[in-house]
């Protein structure tokens, strides 16, 4: 029956390719930046928007609510989490679908070349913040639903949606509820895989099944010397600078090889088998063609292949993201911050506990700060999530690789990822069920960054791909 439909499916998709783009161009337009308070109701709009849709495909749908959070001081309510059943045969296999609704903020003047909250489509890509970091492979699921209503096709599979409002935000609420209220009710139940399609293939021509991403361990690290900002003119040389003491500490992380300076914190990192290094000897990955998509001067590791996506994939990384408090804008200013924030955090790798690592992180940012010796208030936190892996031996694997096979005339590679999604290992824990993440957008999509975008080809294929795995999951041998 598969093979059967999918002329008239390619036909549908096609036909309908304009209105994929209008929606994403939609859903685009909703700024639901979930770090910052003055969007959260960008973000709520969004959940809200994104219910309606699910109910237009026929789902039945709920709006979990998960409490607050603390955002900059003050209290602020979470984005409910959208919960959605469509179909309960039981002859049918069931798939949980995850997704998230939520974006990275951005700004025009960060070096866009155009709004970012527009969708614009050049050159076959479409630009805009979250075309492809998640919203587009979301939508992808919506049309390849109603590409079976279009060719007059039953859906062979029961499927259940969790898409939250939080996840670039460390997903506040959503383990709490997985674990804790949707498991009693049975949510997990019936579910025979969680697909997610929320990272990114390798390069820009060959797709990729994905089977590991690292965890994250995030630090804001606070720095108060002050109660006000102060003209350096008239205060400079008179107080110890927060600044100055926040510059200190962050320059004591990493080196400048990338080299991790907390001791211990390569200690639990997983051995490297001979079995696993023999992996990445078959992965498609050019070194130089990576350097050029990004415009580096120089890769680290030499731009081996191997040790750079070792380095990507199953060694943990620190990185510097930013400050808090600090005078970015264009400009003289001459001001000495009254309080700063350093942002940084670790990329984690399995058998690295975040309890672990951020215990090492605390006692030597401690230390550190002892040794300087400074009389002003300093304070550190972290949020974080576990590495993830899977068995990519797995039927449901070998059926995302057939169905891969057959829209890209390819065999995908097996790929691990460098980014995280914390949830992926709740909703493995939840439902004690195969995971698999199932890439829509190209390695050079440039997620969380100035110009964004979404291949045209990787979103119309992208639906097909989704369609056609469903359809193999109608198959009993799968279970
Ligand atoms: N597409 C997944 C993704 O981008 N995840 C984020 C998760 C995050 C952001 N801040 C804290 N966690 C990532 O940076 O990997
Ligand atoms: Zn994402
Ligand atoms: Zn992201």
């Amino acid at each position: 029956m598969a093979e059967k439909l999918l002329p008239q499916i390619f036909k549908f998709v096609d036909q309908n390719a304009e209105s994929y783009k209008n929606l994403l161009k939609e859903a685009v337009a909703i700024p639901s930046v979930s770090s910052d308070a003055k969007y959260r109701d960008e973000c709520i709009r969004m959940v809200h928007w994104t219910e309606q849709k699910l109910k237009d495909v026929g789902a039945s749908t709920q709006l979990r609510d998960v409490g607050f959070q603390t955002l900059d001081g003050k209290e602020v309510k979470l984005p409910p989490v959208l919960v959605g059943v469509l179909g309960k045969d039981p002859k049918k296999n069931t798939i949980c679908i995850y997704g998230h609704l939520d974006v990275q903020p951005a700004l025009k003047s960060d070096g866009w070349n155009t709004e970012p909250f527009e969708l614009v489509e050049k050159d076959g890509k479409l630009f805009g913040r979250g075309s492809t970091d998640d919203k587009g492979p979301v939508l992808g699921w919506f049309h390849a639903i109603n590409a079976y209503k279009g060719v007059g096709e039953e859906l062979p599979v029961n499927l259940k949606f969790v898409f939250e409002c939080m996840e670039e935000s460390g997903s506040e609420g959503l383990d709490d509820l997985l674990m804790k209220e949707l498991k009693p009710e049975g949510f997990f139940e019936d579910v025979d895989f969680v697909c997610i399609s929320d990272n990114y293939w390798l390069g820009t021509t060959k797709p990729c099944i994905t089977y590991g991403l690292r965890g994250i361990s995030y630090y804001f690290l606070e720095v108060e010397c002050a109660k006000m900002d102060l003209h350096s003119g008239v205060y400079g040389g008179t107080v110890h600078e927060a600044m100055t003491d926040l510059i200190y500490l962050m320059s004591q992380l990493v080196d400048k090889n990338g080299k991790i300076l907390i001791p211990g914190i390569y200690n639990s990192v997983a051995p490297l088998t001979e079995n696993e290094k023999n992996l990445y000897t078959t992965i498609d990955f050019d070194p130089e063609a990576y350097r050029n998509s990004i415009g580096a001067y120089k890769l680290a590791h030499e731009g081996v292949k191997e040790q750079l996506l070792m380095h990507r994939w199953r060694y943990p990384s620190l990185s510097l993201h930013g400050i808090e408090g600090a005078a970015f804008q264009p400009g003289a200013k001459t001001v000495v911050p009254g309080k700063v924030i350093g942002k940084f955090s670790i990329r984690l790798v399995p058998n690295q506990e975040p309890e672990e690592i951020e215990q090492l992180v605390f006692d030597y940012v401690n230390k550190k700060w002892a040794e300087h010796g400074s009389p002003n208030k300093m304070n550190i936190t972290a949020q974080s999530g576990r590495a993830w892996t899977e068995n990519p031996d797995h039927p449901h694997y070998q059926a995302a690789a057939r169905a891969t096979k057959l829209i890209y005339q390819t065999d995908p590679d097996m790929s691990r990822e460098g980014g995280s999604i914390p949830v992926t290992i709740t909703l493995q824990e939840a439902s004690g069920r195969n995971v698999l993440l199932l890439p829509m957008g190209a390695g050079d999509d440039m997620a969380h960054s100035q110009n964004e975008k979404l291949n045209v080809r990787n979103y119309i294929e992208g639906v097909r791909l989704l369609f056609y795995l469903s359809l193999t999951r109608c198959c009993s041998w799968i279970r």
